[in-house]
């Protein structure tokens, strides 16, 4: 972790270098070139998210009347405002907070991930830290995205701020993805060990995330509605920076201010679906036993107003619009990326090869079955807003340089006890995948980051490949297939060329899930 925290984000470094010199494309020198251009795209992806920028498009305050706007609603400051927060992105959204809200904001607490302070001072990041004497009581844990008892510390001190609020108060709670992590408060007897084994059983058994924030919710006294109903009958608004497929309230942190509408049946489902009930604590069975007769029910939710902030849609546009000022014909193809790894990366390494054929002199084109096989393969990973043919068109008639822009998280299922995250995987997959073509006309890159900067428990946001990967590998003594096997994709790319193809923002202070980009460069 602390190579992460000193090994520095620079997103605010020199800007990205247009490929189009008066007119022409030039191209990029060599693969290394490309390499850091996307990079710096994947950096102008996430600077296009950061906290501050979005909490001020959301919020703003009349200073003279006291009058908050959140969007189209006002809320009447005088004395009443308190905050609390929970989530990777939440220190820059509370310093934006503090910074709009001046003296009227009496009181605060959040959790954010341990190290976050010292990453952005080190990255001199001042627009992300609180002042000095901040009203803000900062709890740091959950290291690695895991509960821990700093996170619990945090909760309580949380839930304690909601419980002491009367009628006349309004509650601001920050949250973005994360925040489950970071807001642990398991209903007794229900332990803090045993809800971190079962969730770390369940993710790495392939639980995505709504049916693991189902579970969570269930065993938690402040998700799934409980931290709003803490605060009644204080208002309360909630500003949220999503960090699932298609921005979800309830499952975002597994909505701490949203009634849930699940029941023990859904969760005895999820835990057979992956093999985990026969093997559930004593702990467990009570609580959910107890679950069906005490829910957070909707009732507790009238006095809450949930708002979406930001989101992986937002950063794929800034990144789109970037990719095209540098001479990038570029299309977002989908910001909702799921499903397994391997298909998705099953799916990438086609498009690659389909979209290359048709950037190049007709003739050379994908042929149909390819193209039949990328369709199959698209329909099976069932991607609601996926823009495949406008995608293919656009290549058709670009003749130049394409960026095909994606966001999402895909699913890894953890076979072995490698090290790694689910861009590395994804990017050492889709690297193996690229390989199995023939060298075509076209030279590509495939990128994929985490965009706050880190991937699973590594001290990397992500990785790049290109064609040539399982080759050069070879050369170097290592074998992409049995990496994989092992799930081991952090080690691989930390020896793969001394780490070069490795992805290394440090933590960014922001998450909206991963950005995948794929670069096609026409070779003549
Ligand atoms: N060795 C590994 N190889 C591949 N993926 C892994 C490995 N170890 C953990 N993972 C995956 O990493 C994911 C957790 O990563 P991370 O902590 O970045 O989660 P996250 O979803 O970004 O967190 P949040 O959404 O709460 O911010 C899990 O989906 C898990 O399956
Ligand atoms: O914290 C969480 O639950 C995940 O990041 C999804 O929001």
């Amino acid at each position: 972790m602390a190579a992460v925290l000193h090994g520095l984000p620079c997103m605010a470094r020199a800007p990205l270098r247009p490929l189009l010199t008066g007119g022409p494309v030039v191209r990029l020198a060599s693969g290394m070139a490309l390499a850091e251009q996307a990079q710096q795209l994947f950096e102008s992806t996430v600077g296009a998210v950061l906290p501050g920028p979005m909490l001020h498009r959301a919020l703003s305050l009349d200073p003279g009347s006291g009058l908050l706007k959140v969007r189209d609603r006002s809320f009447q400051l005088r004395q009443n405002l308190y905050l609390v927060g929970f989530g990777k992105a939440v220190l820059g959204m509370a310093a934006a907070a503090e910074e709009l809200l001046g003296q009227h904001l009496v009181q605060g607490v959040i959790s954010v991930p341990k190290g976050i302070r010292a990453a952005m001072e080190h990255a001199g990041k001042q627009e992300m830290l609180l002042k000095p004497h901040s009203r803000v009581q900062v709890f740091e844990g959950a290291e690695d995205n895991l509960p821990d008892r700093d996170a619990l510390r945090a909760a309580l001190a949380i839930r304690q701020l909601a419980e002491g609020l009367t009628a006349d108060d309004l509650l601001l709670v920050l949250i973005s993805g994360g925040g489950s992590a970071l807001l642990p408060a398991p209903i007794p007897p229900v332990t803090l060990e045993e809800k971190q084994t079962l969730t770390k059983l369940l993710a790495a058994r392939g639980a995505n995330i709504q049916e693991l924030n189902t579970i969570r919710k269930a065993l938690s006294q402040l998700k799934g509605g409980g931290l709003a109903q803490a605060a009644y009958p204080a208002q309360v608004v909630s500003l949220i920076l999503s960090d699932v497929v298609g921005d979800p309230v309830e499952v975002i942190a597994s909505g701490p201010t949203v009634a849930s509408v699940h029941n023990v049946q859904d969760c005895l489902h999820i835990l057979n679906r992956y093999g985990l009930r026969a093997a559930l604590p004593r702990s467990v069975k009570t609580v959910l036993a107890r679950a069906d007769s005490d829910p957070h029910g909707p009732h507790t939710c009238g006095h809450v107003l949930n708002v979406i902030i930001g989101s992986n849609v937002l950063a794929l546009a800034e990144a789109q619009r970037q990719a095209e000022a540098l001479g990038y014909r570029a299309v977002v193809l989908s910001a909702a990326i799921q499903g397994d790894v391997k298909s998705v990366a099953r799916f990438y390494g086609l498009l690659a090869q389909v979209a290359g054929a048709h950037l190049t002199p007709p003739g050379t084109g994908a042929s149909v079955e390819e193209e039949e096989r990328l369709q199959e393969l698209a329909a099976e990973l069932q991607l609601p807003d996926l823009q495949l043919k406008e995608a293919l068109e656009a290549v058709v008639g670009a003749r130049g340089p394409v960026c095909l822009l994606a966001g999402g998280e895909p699913t890894v299922q953890l076979q072995g006890s490698g090290k790694g995250g689910r861009n590395q995987e994804l990017a050492l997959r889709v690297g193996a995948e690229l390989g199995r073509w023939p060298p075509g006309p076209v030279d590509v890159l495939f990128l994929s980051g985490g965009t706050d900067g880190q991937d699973g428990p590594t001290e990397a946001a992500g990785a790049w490949v290109m064609p040539e990967l399982a080759s050069q590998a070879a050369a170097e003594g290592l074998d992409v297939a049995s990496f994989l096997s092992r799930n081991d994709s952090h080690t691989f790319f930390r020896c793969f060329r001394g780490g070069a193809h490795l992805l290394s923002t440090g933590l960014t202070g922001t998450n909206v899930m991963d950005a995948h980009l794929l670069f096609l460069w026409p070779r003549c």
